[in-house]
């Protein structure tokens, strides 16, 4: 029986190993996972004393044929050509590699590949009684319900319509146990609880995309996946239409849904020493970032459930001849050269990205 495969054990794959596990999306003792530095994945071992664990590639590509890369974008090739002898008509090669076109691979290997773009905001495993406890709801779901939902980005087609949901490989994925101990739950994770629950058990976006050889059953599985702990955007079978556009779309909803998390949190440490500083000391950093991340997650809820449009709370909060408004017009005057800019000054790294990966796969 062929198990899954993972190879890299960084901060993506960490983030999904984890939330396999904690989801009990798979058995531990279906699982092989490598990494370059094997004691990287001692505490794994120690955890889930049924998980394979190895440094060597070869060993895992020969014993699965679902495999997960999540390696830094320019390693793949090697990779690839380190696995490639063992590769095999059955073989599903999943890879997060921003960057990396389905061109670019097509260069030297034919089989069929989907590509998955993460998020870090998509970590359950700081979590580990809470991702029990979402389990618990997870389990109440039929595996792919939320596949009707998923929405496209502009220009590209929609989810494949005739994945299977009930086919053999997405029986594969199990929720292992349905009793589970709500009695773990505590206060100080009221919020994080909270939040859950309001969106499904899902956190952060997870853009993918198949190549036009990938078979629905292999495409249903990722999507099933991924979909347990993350609400998943479909950019289906445009691959090497050779369209600028396309990658374009990709790279900026990367940026949107990938690098946005960093942003985000640079601001609320910056909004937190300033306000640090301009109140002489009297709210702390800590104290600021409290009442900072409680109101952007208060705004984002509002937003996200339609409760209050943008529109809305930007007019509610400008009372009239009071003091938000003349933040509003200094923010609308200033910040869309700042946004601008930041968006081409991210674009020119794609292209600078794109153009070592195009000398180096051509
Ligand atoms: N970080 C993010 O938020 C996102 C990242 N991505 C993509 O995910 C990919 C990985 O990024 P990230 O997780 O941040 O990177 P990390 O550097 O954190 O992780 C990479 C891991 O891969 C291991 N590795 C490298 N080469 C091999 C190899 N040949 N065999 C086995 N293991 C290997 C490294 O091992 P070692 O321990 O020896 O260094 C390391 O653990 C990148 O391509 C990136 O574009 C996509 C979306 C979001
Ligand atoms: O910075 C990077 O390259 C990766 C890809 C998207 C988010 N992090």
């Amino acid at each position: 029986m062929k198990k899954y495969g993972f190879i890299g054990y960084g901060n993506m794959g960490k983030m999904i190993v984890e939330n396999i596990l904690n989801l009990k999306i798979f058995y531990p003792n279906e699982m092989i996972i490598s990494n370059r530095t094997l004691s990287k994945l001692n505490k794994l071992k120690k955890d889930y004393p049924d998980i394979t664990i190895t440094d060597d590639n070869t060993y895992l590509a020969k014993n699965c044929d679902k495999i997960f890369i999540f390696i830094e974008t320019p390693e793949f090739k090697d990779l690839i050509f380190q696995i490639s002898p063992f590769l095999t008509d059955d073989s599903h090669i999943v890879h997060v590699c921003a960057g990396l076109s389905f061109e670019n691979i097509n260069s030297f290997y034919k089989g069929s590949v989907s590509q998955v773009i993460p998020s870090i905001v998509s970590t359950f495993n700081n979590y580990h009684n809470e991702a029990i406890n979402i389990n618990n709801n997870v389990n109440n779901i039929s595996i792919g319900e939320n596949i009707d939902n998923i929405n496209n980005i502009h220009n590209i087609n929609n989810i494949n319509n005739n994945s299977d949901i009930n086919n053999e490989n997405v029986n594969n994925i199990h929720n292992i146990d349905n009793n589970i101990d709500n009695s773990s739950d505590n206060s100080s994770n009221d919020t994080f609880n909270c939040f859950k629950n309001l969106f499904n058990n899902k956190l952060g976006i997870s853009l993918i995309l198949h190549t036009n050889n990938t078979s629905n059953t292999d495409k249903c599985l990722i999507e099933e996946i991924f979909n347990e702990f993350t609400y998943i955007q479909i950019i289906d079978d445009f691959e090497l239409s050779n369209d600028e556009d396309n990658d374009r779309a990709i790279e900026i909803a990367t940026i949107l849904t990938s690098c946005a998390p960093a942003f985000i949190s640079l601001i609320i440490d910056n909004l937190a020493s300033i306000a640090n500083l301009k109140s002489e000391n009297k709210i702390n950093v800590d104290e600021a970032k409290y009442m900072i991340v409680k109101t952007f997650l208060s705004t984002f809820i509002q937003v996200d459930t339609d409760n209050l449009r943008t529109y809305d709370i930007i007019d509610k909060t400008s009372t009239k001849k009071g003091i938000t408004e003349i933040g509003l017009n200094y923010l609308d005057k200033n910040s869309n050269e700042l946004i601008n800019e930041l968006f081409d000054s991210l674009l020119e790294r794609y292209d600078e990205v794109k153009s070592e990966l195009n000398k180096n796969y051509s």
